[in-house]
């Protein structure tokens, strides 16, 4: 546990996190794409195909919103988190959350100006949460195209608030806050998808190189009996089922996500994505079959709804 006179909020509260370019191509987006398992249930899926290959002469391949999340990568090379002012360990540290908002439907392929902020910083006693804010314009137009906001969970850096009230910080609506009242009734629509025993080894390529999805030992120091699947690939899993099954393979229909992380996934588990919708908002939890555990739940909103529903 952290101490308060390790803890230096107006250095962290201050810091600026400098511009990031990100540069991507079609070949990105369809590894992402794999990498998430589109097509892994079929090589010629009517809703997935168009995500990895050039379907009936289509000029551009069609990106995932969960894509967007990658454009901040940059921010930690090997899975640290710059939090100038706090000491923590950075091999305890687990994705907690994400929230994404997309603009414009994302280019196949592009330069992209990143810049980052610090959106908020809480002490939960156990652990510290920080939650790192990126907007994201393309470069050439000057648009912005989304904001992805990422919840880190530090583990065992919590409790250096220095008054008896727990340090707590942040600058965005409540009302983006991802916990969701998960309904009693049945789901509307219930997808169930194999991950691979090496999904963590193909998603990896997409830029997120933390060893703690790759490397045994490094697992093992975390508290893992083996590599775990990476947050974001499980939560591109979700994304995709509620595309494939809600948005009748559009993903273009997808305004905002949310999610929160509430149990690691083993790579090579069964997930099974259970979605209701309520108006244009679609309420999700992913179990995972093997352990019949909750691991993921958000919620997805949509521009509109597939006339087909
Ligand atoms: C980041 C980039 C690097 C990527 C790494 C990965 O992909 S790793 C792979 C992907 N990630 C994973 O595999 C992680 C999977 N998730 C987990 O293992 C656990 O959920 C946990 C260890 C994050 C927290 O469990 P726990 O039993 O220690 O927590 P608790 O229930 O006792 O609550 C304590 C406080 O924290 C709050 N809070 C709770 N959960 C979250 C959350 N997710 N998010 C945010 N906040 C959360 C909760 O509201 C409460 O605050 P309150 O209400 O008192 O003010």
């Amino acid at each position: 546990m952290a101490n308060s006179s390790e803890f230096n909020a107006e250095l962290l509260l201050s810091h600026k996190y400098p511009e990031r370019i990100f540069t991507y191509t079609e070949r990105d987006a369809v590894i992402y794409a794999l990498g998430v398992g589109a097509c892994g249930r079929s090589a010629v899926d009517v809703d997935e195909l168009k995500l990895v290959y050039h379907e009936n002469g289509q000029q551009f391949v069609k990106v995932l919103p969960t894509f967007s999340a990658l454009f901040s990568l940059k921010l930690m090379p090997t899975g640290a988190l710059e939090l100038p002012g706090l000491e923590y360990d950075p091999r305890l540290l687990l994705h907690g959350q994400q929230y994404i908002e997309i603009y414009k439907p994302l280019p196949s392929n592009g330069s992209i100006r990143n810049e980052v902020s610090l959106a908020g910083f809480h002490d939960k006693g156990k652990a510290a949460i920080a939650e790192i804010e990126t907007r994201s314009y393309e470069k050439e137009s000057g648009e912005l195209l989304c904001m992805n906001r990422m919840t880190a969970f530090l583990r065992g850096a919590g409790g250096f608030s220095k008054s008896s009230q727990p340090f707590s910080y942040s600058n965005y609506p409540k009302n983006q806050v991802p916990a969701v009242k998960i309904p009693k009734t049945q789901p509307f629509k219930v997808f169930e998808d194999s991950t691979q025993p090496s999904q963590a080894l193909l998603y990896r390529l997409s830029g997120d190189y933390n060893p703690l999805h790759s490397d045994p030992m490094v697992a093992k120091v975390a508290g893992f009996s083996r590599p775990i699947l990476h947050g974001l690939c499980t939560l591109g899993f979700s994304v995709r089922a509620i595309i494939k099954c809600i948005c009748r393979g559009d993903p273009d229909m997808v305004k905002s996500i949310s999610g929160r992380f509430l149990l690691h996934v083993y790579p090579g588990e069964t997930l099974i994505t259970e979605m209701w919708l309520d108006s244009t908002r679609v309420i999700y939890q992913a179990k995972v079959k093997e352990r019949n555990r909750t691991v993921l739940s958000g919620f997805v909103d949509l521009n509109r709804l597939a006339s087909s529903l």
